[in-house]
């Protein structure tokens, strides 16, 4: 069962759920999400850094004054904002947090300076913030954004609409904290700058709990993948992991296909078929040793279990072999690059697209296939309605890839990292889906493996890499991914 991104309204409804099924109360929840925040922090931050909270009078504000007392019982030097009157009534469970404050950190009403911390935490506002911000919550917000301070939000930045861009003033992140499930807004491109780097926290709300709301948006998280994952056994053989074929590369492109051709061999497949133009040939024998070629306009596709066709490719007379592909093959097939791009200037392959074909376009692709939206709600939107309308899995590529399957139902990844945005990183995740749909996986299950591990193989292999993170590098780190998830 998946996490389901419920709406910022619904999520006082899904506490309550888990609170009655957990036997939790509301008050050691709120405690949980603050012991999650400051397992974060902890390892983050140095003990010398000098924190302060700005805390709100609702729940928000309570898991401000929760990680106010962690963190000062670990060695921080921490104070409290106080981002209300002295007369205003607390939330009840803010109220309790508040009287629990150990004497050593300093409280500071509202109207008091701003002091030299280094490190400002906003509990202000959560998801129980509505409608136009009061003038009072305005100026708060902008003396929390003119602070110096490395900035971190609790759960949402004060001011954003759990689902929507901000429409006045709003707190600028450098990382924010998010708990159980992370809300859309902090999904959207736009609202990049708002958000800063996202953490998802989980806080231990019960799966069972997500069941009863209504959304087609859901979370893939890390417990979500082994399950998917085939066993393979003692007397697997190389047919067992599958028989890819590859269809892509050209004159000066022939990098794209055979990074494409190591991830598929790298995520496991048994035997992989390169079908390359014959002046190719060489480069492609030379350049993946592992690999078997073919030229032929027309080859076999008997015996292919799964087909990858784009990277690289160019869209120069190759409409007739897209064409022939798609009307004689429909084992399982990943549509990327050039193949997309075909299809965006012949719109009625649309049409021929064998049902669960997997198309993996980045934005601008899934533009040029659909025609520009205004903002990426609308993009969202189309992508689900395209996915319904021709029972295809369309793989939005971005921060937070979104898969959308045939049956409406749209899942955000949530691994990877901004240093994948690198020259052939797409290519790589052609070959990582197509191995695992040769692999046996149904398409939903290959697409949401292929995006996962490519994600965090971006992680893994970042953490050395950093800037410097290439293609290859992914590649190399394919494996490490099946060891951190504990996949034989
Ligand atoms: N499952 C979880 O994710 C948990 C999350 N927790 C945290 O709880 C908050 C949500 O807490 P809630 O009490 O519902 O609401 P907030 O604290 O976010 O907001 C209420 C305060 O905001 C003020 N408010 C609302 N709208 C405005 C506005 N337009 N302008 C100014 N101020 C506004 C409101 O003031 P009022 O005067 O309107 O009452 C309140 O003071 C969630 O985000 C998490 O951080 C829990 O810890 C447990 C589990
Ligand atoms: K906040």
């Amino acid at each position: 069962m998946m996490i389901k991104i419920v709406k910022g309204d619904q999520i006082k409804a899904l506490d309550r759920l888990h609170l009655s099924l957990s036997g939790q109360s509301s008050i050691e929840l709120m405690e949980r999400a603050a012991q999650s925040f400051c397992d974060w922090f902890i390892p983050n931050h140095a003990q010398t850094e000098v924190v302060s909270i700005w805390c709100g009078a609702g729940n928000n504000g309570g898991d401000g004054f929760a990680i106010a007392r962690i963190l000062s019982r670990k060695g921080f030097t921490v104070e409290v904002k106080c981002c209300f009157e002295n007369s205003t009534k607390l939330s009840d469970d803010a109220q309790r947090n508040f009287e629990r404050l150990p004497e050593i950190i300093r409280v500071r009403p509202l109207d008091d300076h701003v002091n030299k911390s280094t490190v400002l935490i906003d509990a202000f506002l959560g998801v129980g913030f509505r409608g136009a911000l009061k003038e009072s919550a305005v100026e708060i917000i902008e003396k929390m954004n003119r602070h110096s301070a490395k900035k971190i939000s609790v759960d949402i930045p004060s001011g954003l609409p759990s689902e929507e861009l901000p429409s006045g003033a709003v707190f600028l992140a450098d990382v924010t904290v998010s708990f159980a499930q992370p809300k859309l807004s902090l999904l959207l491109p736009e609202n990049e700058a708002v958000v800063g780097e996202l953490v998802v926290l989980d806080i231990g709300v019960f799966l069972e709990v997500y069941e009863g709301f209504d959304t087609d948006f859901y979370y893939i998280t890390r417990k979500d993948i082994p399950e998917k994952h085939h066993r393979f056994g003692r007397f697997s053989h190389k047919g067992d992991f599958g028989k890819v074929m590859l269809m892509g590369g050209s004159l000066g492109k022939m990098g794209a296909i055979l990074l494409t051709g190591k991830s598929a061999l790298r995520t496991g497949s048994g035997l992989l078929q390169l079908n390359i133009d014959k002046d190719q040939n060489l480069i492609a024998q030379v350049g993946l040793t592992e690999a078997m070629t073919t030229v032929d306009e027309k080859p076999d596709l008997s015996g292919i279990d799964a087909l990858g066709i784009g990277p690289g490719w160019g869209t120069e007379n190759r409409l007739e072999k897209l064409e022939y592909v798609l009307e004689n093959f429909s084992r399982g097939i990943v549509l990327d690059a050039d193949a997309l791009n075909l299809i965006s200037k012949n719109e009625k392959l649309l049409l021929k697209l064998p049902a669960n074909t997997i198309l993996t376009p980045h934005l601008k692709e899934f533009d040029r296939l659909v025609g520009s939206s205004e903002n990426q709600l609308e993009r969202w939107q189309k992508a689900k309605e395209l996915a319904m309308e021709l029972r295809i899995i369309i793989v939005l590529k971005g921060a937070n890839t979104l898969i959308n399957l045939p049956d409406g139902r749209q899942l955000f990844n949530s691994t990877g990292n901004h240093y994948m945005a690198t020259a052939g990183s797409g290519d790589v995740l052609t070959g990582m889906i197509t191995s695992f749909l040769g692999q046996g996986y149904s398409p939903e299950n290959a697409a949401i493996c292929g995006v996962y591990h490519h994600g965090l193989a971006g992680e893994i292999a970042s953490k050395s890499k950093r800037r410097g993170l290439i293609a290859g590098d992914l590649i190399q780190t394919i494996p490490d991914t099946y060891i951190e998830l504990g996949i034989k």
